[in-house]
């Protein structure tokens, strides 16, 4: 994944018009480690740079390449090779229950609906939620709904696992779950978070600070660099 100064400004639809709000500075980054943590304090502009990473958010200058395709004209194959799991997971979670859920994701490999009920069926079951294929999403606890999430995400088995502060709303034992379960993954993944201990887990932590890059590389660095800023 290649960013080439990609830079994010808002102008304000009933605003003057002129460059706008920067809320991420321009920005050239390579991003191949399979493990790649992002910190920073908030609205520092972590959300918006993941979000550029799947065309969620576009540049206003410059481009974002995955594996070999601009966000800007092809949003749709890059949302075929990048997965997103937001914060909140209701915000993503649209169908009733979380078999539907799974099944509407499924919906783009094109199966015949029997296989798709069938295999939905079995990706809930490997994340040990067989047995709340037919509830109500809203009856879910918040790690169960995270789960699923994360589920409906990698049923299309994305190359690239995009991940926004997927533990904020979690509990110890959920976090622990979630953590275990995403270091067997084979994705590429890049995470945000205010977990510092588990940003020190990864290959490469980029340190976010007032819409720019303020460090990138090694974890423990990363995270004395983001201490310091943070006083
Ligand atoms: N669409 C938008 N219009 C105007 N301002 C925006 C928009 N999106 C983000 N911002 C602003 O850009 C800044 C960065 O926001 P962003 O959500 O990327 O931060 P963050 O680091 O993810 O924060 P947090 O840790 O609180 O989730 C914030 O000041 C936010 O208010």
């Amino acid at each position: 994944m290649v960013l080439e100064s990609a830079g994010v400004s808002i102008v304000p639809a009933d605003g003057p018009t002129g460059p706008g709000k920067v809320i991420l500075r321009p920005l050239t980054l390579t991003l191949s480690e399979q493990r790649i943590a992002v910190i920073g304090a908030n609205g520092s502009g972590k959300s918006t740079f993941l979000r550029l990473l799947n065309g969620l958010v576009l540049p206003s200058s410059g481009t974002v390449m995955v594996n070999g395709h601009d966000t800007v004209t092809g949003g749709a194959a890059v949302r075929r090779s990048v997965g997103f799991v937001f914060t909140d997971p209701l915000s993503q979670l649209v169908m009733p229950t979380p078999m539907e859920d799974v099944e509407l994701s499924l919906r783009r490999l094109k199966l015949p609906k029997n296989q798709r009920r069938s295999r939905a069926g079995a990706i809930l079951a490997s994340y040990g939620l067989g047995h709340l294929g037919e509830n109500s999403v809203y009856e879910l606890s918040g790690g169960e709904r995270q789960l699923v999430a994360l589920a409906t995400v990698l049923a299309v088995d994305p190359s690239i696992l995009v991940l926004d502060e997927p533990s904020t709303l979690l509990d110890l034992r959920n976090t622990r779950r979630l953590r275990e379960r995403l270091s067997v993954l084979p994705q590429q993944i890049i995470m945000s978070t205010h977990d510092l201990s588990l940003a020190t887990t990864f290959e490469r932590v980029l340190v976010i600070d007032d819409g720019g890059v303020a460090y990138d590389g090694e974890p423990a660095e990363a995270v004395a660099r983001y201490r310091a800023l943070v006083g």
